[in-house]
């Protein structure tokens, strides 16, 4: 029996006057995962947040909170990023040279990792670090801003990846214009997490529950039997 398809809405499409508010919102709308965006001006042109703000919301849930970094460098932030409350650390493989010393960073401090590839980078730069990964995210937008068109192009790669995880406990997310049209394209190709924004905050509070379970129905239609 394969794993159920994960939501992860995005908080960059949030209310941000009012983000406690609107994580308790997505958490009561279904959310499986919390995706916090952190943008750095440098790696990716949009600042977004820190691990101060990571830490103010996260008494507002007890949902999986799954840090994607576009920053660069990495490992002077992880420890805070983790104490702050993260559960994953996600960071770009474009971000440095030493990726296993991150993911190692990453262990250390006693959280799950993840490597992300841009929607430009080969497939096989994940191949030397499958034993040391928790999570795989393909961006379907080049990183930087929310409400972008998905990359179709990027579908191959994400059946490559699932081939290249095999058996191993490693989960397949992707990032990027998520929508009940994508959404199952991505899934049918072999992502189980889907990141959503835009789609999942648009319409307001009262519009969140129905929006998660319109594009994990349509998910979950399409998904591949890879597992
Ligand atoms: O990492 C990201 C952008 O770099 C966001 O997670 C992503 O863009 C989500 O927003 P949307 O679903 O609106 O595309
Ligand atoms: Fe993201």
């Amino acid at each position: 029996m394969s794993a159920p398809i994960r939501i992860a809405p995005s908080i960059l499409s949030a209310d941000f006057s009012k983000l406690g508010e609107e994580v308790r919102a997505i958490d009561a709308a279904g959310a499986d995962w919390i995706h916090c965006d952190v943008m750095d001006g440098h790696f990716v042109p949009n600042i977004t947040f820190g691990p101060d703000v990571l830490k103010a919301i996260r008494p507002h849930t007890t949902k999986f909170f799954d840090v994607h970094l576009m920053i660069a460098p990495v490992d002077p932030y992880v420890e805070a990023f983790a104490k702050a409350g993260a559960d994953l650390i996600s960071f770009h493989v474009e971000a440095g040279p030493h990726p296993h010393r991150t993911l190692q960073a990453i262990k250390a401090q006693g959280k799950q990792a993840g490597i992300v590839l841009n929607p430009g980078t080969p497939a096989a730069m994940v191949e030397p670090l499958l034993d040391d990964l928790d999570l795989i995210l393909l961006m379907t937008v080049n990183p930087g801003f929310g409400g972008q068109s998905f990359i179709h192009s990027v579908l191959p790669k994400i059946a490559q990846v699932r081939a290249l995880i095999g058996e191993r406990p490693i989960s397949l997310e992707i990032d990027g214009g998520a929508t009940v049209e994508t959404a199952p394209l991505a899934a049918k190709a072999g992502a189980d997490v889907i990141v959503a924004g835009s789609a999942v905050f648009k319409g307001g509070p009262s519009a969140y529950a129905g929006n998660i379970a319109a594009i994990r129905k349509a998910a979950e239609a399409a998904r591949g039997d890879w597992v």
